[in-house]
């Protein structure tokens, strides 16, 4: 089939005549003798071409021509004007037909417009769709991993890639959150914009308002000239506010306040700055947690959590060890124009069993470690680090009391729960934290197995309310 074609004439004669010229030339057609009902058509399907003549009763062909591309700015549209009629073909050319072709209708002239116009169609979703493809691998082709666990973060960035919103990356250390922010400021319609990243546990104190809102000269004594802040900098693009659970307490309501009003304040000026970038915020912390202890403001953290992405710990992505080892290999011999080596499956297998609490960062220098190391040609267990091939994996541990025990998950979590609250003194933030669960799972889980007063823990008031 040759493409889907609209054919729109107030006369039925002509409709039947232009649908079997066409016919006859492979293309489907569909006939409207209303153009009212012709925009009905066009809202419902996607043609690859409006054919409409250009006088008609209720609307003319030109306004119908308008209104398609006003809802489907791809679809050409081809005009059948009068003969000789300059003027409105010209007319029609400006409201952004794609072609006009005059009566009496030429059978191969309107063969030869309307596959032109079918072709033009196709070349226009095949450079959309290619593009798109190149966003998308640039965007994800750096984040490596196939674990569900990671393809739900993957429809996140691609989800909220296309919105304005704030977002909140929540992870433990070295997971990849600077990497996804990246990633969805890529995915996002600001991506030829800037990205600019700011650590707010690594500026000093004193210095990280004038980073983030900019100074007026002479604000302090050693701001000789302004400076523009990062916010401002950031405009038309990303801003990326990593640790900013380590934000000090008095600088929390500034930043709650420039994201409010879109402005900021440099220090020491007595003007706002508009400012338009996207703000994607990171942190290794449990902010409701933060916000419970009072050491994050709650709104504050409301507005920078519209959306939150929580990355999964390396030991929780399965195989995808192995894929990001690999990956790092390859990364590592073409740095040093070196061929990439092998991972051997004794060393394959201590990647496997290794806990990984530094996660992508920690697997990145280890492998970094071994390609240095490496005498043949291939990664063995000796090219490992002395803690990855001495590690013994603790899950044992839980049941150890009595080595031919069997017991179930639910049963292994209880118990391990248990003795991560006992080893952390009862303290149920300290547990949660240790065991990557916020606060109110914890309780959760405590309750579901009977064991909400187990370890006692006077000091600690009870759960969070739920946020949101
Ligand atoms: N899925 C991944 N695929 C490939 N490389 C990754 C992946 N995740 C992380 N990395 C690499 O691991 C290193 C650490 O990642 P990144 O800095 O994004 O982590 P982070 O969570 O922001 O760390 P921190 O909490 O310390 O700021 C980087 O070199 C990054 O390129």
């Amino acid at each position: 089939m040759k493409g889907q074609v609209l054919v729109v004439d107030d006369e039925q004669e002509t409709c039947d005549l232009l649908e079997m010229g066409l016919v006859r030339h492979g293309f489907k057609v569909t006939t409207s003798t209303n153009a009212q009902r012709a925009l009905e058509l066009v809202a419902g399907q996607d043609f690859d071409v409006v054919l409409t003549d250009l006088s008609m009763p209720e609307m003319s062909g030109l306004d119908l021509c308008e209104r398609v591309l006003g809802t489907r700015p791809n679809m050409p549209v081809v005009v059948i004007t009068g003969q000789g009629s300059l003027e409105t073909a010209i007319g029609a050319i400006r409201v952004g037909a794609y072609d006009f072709i005059t009566k009496p209708v030429d059978p191969k002239l309107l063969f030869l417009s309307v596959s032109r116009a079918v072709q033009h169609r196709r070349l226009q979703d095949e450079v959309k769709r290619l593009r798109q493809a190149v966003a998308e691998g640039d965007a994800e082709s750096q984040i490596v991993g196939q674990s569900s666990a990671m393809r739900r973060v993957y429809e996140l960035i691609s989800r909220v890639g296309e919105s304005d919103a704030s977002v909140l990356i929540h992870g433990e250390t070295g997971t990849g959150k600077e990497l996804i922010a990246r990633g969805i400021h890529a995915r996002s319609r600001r991506k030829d914009g800037p990205f600019v990243a700011i650590n707010c546990a690594a500026v000093p104190h004193s210095l990280l308002e004038s980073e983030l809102f900019g100074h007026a000269r002479g604000a302090f004594t050693d701001a000789k000239a302004q400076r523009t802040g990062l916010f401002v900098q950031a405009s038309g693009g990303t801003l990326f506010l990593d640790e900013i659970g380590e934000l000090p307490l008095d600088v929390q309501p500034k930043l709650l306040r420039a994201l409010q009003e879109r402005k900021v304040r440099p220090v020491g000026a007595n003007h706002e700055i508009p400012f338009d970038a996207r703000i994607v915020a990171a942190t290794n912390r449990n902010l409701e947690d933060e916000v419970y202890e009072k050491r994050f403001r709650e709104d504050l953290y409301y507005r920078i959590n519209v959306v939150k992405i929580d990355v999964p710990p390396l030991r929780e992505r399965g195989g995808d060890v192995l894929h990001l080892a690999q990956h790092f290999l390859k990364q590592f011999a073409q740095r040093n124009d070196k061929p990439t080596l092998e991972l051997s499956t004794t060393g394959a297998e201590k990647l496997m069993a290794y806990n990984w609490p530094g996660n992508v960062r920690e697997l990145e220098n280890c492998m970094e470690h071994a390609v240095a190391l490496a005498r043949f040609d291939q990664i063995t267990v000796e090219d490992l680090p002395e803690k990855i091939r001495a590690y013994r994996a603790e899950r044992f541990v839980v049941a150890a009391n009595d080595p031919t025990e069997i017991v179930t998950m639910d049963e292994l979590e209880r118990r391990y729960i248990l003795r991560v609250l006992s080893l952390v003194g009862g303290n149920k933030s300290r547990a949660a934290q240790v065991l990557g669960f916020d606060r109110r799972t914890l309780y959760r889980k405590l309750e579901r197995y009977g064991a909400a007063g187990a370890t006692p823990d006077k000091s600690e008031p009870s759960a969070p309310p739920a946020a949101s």
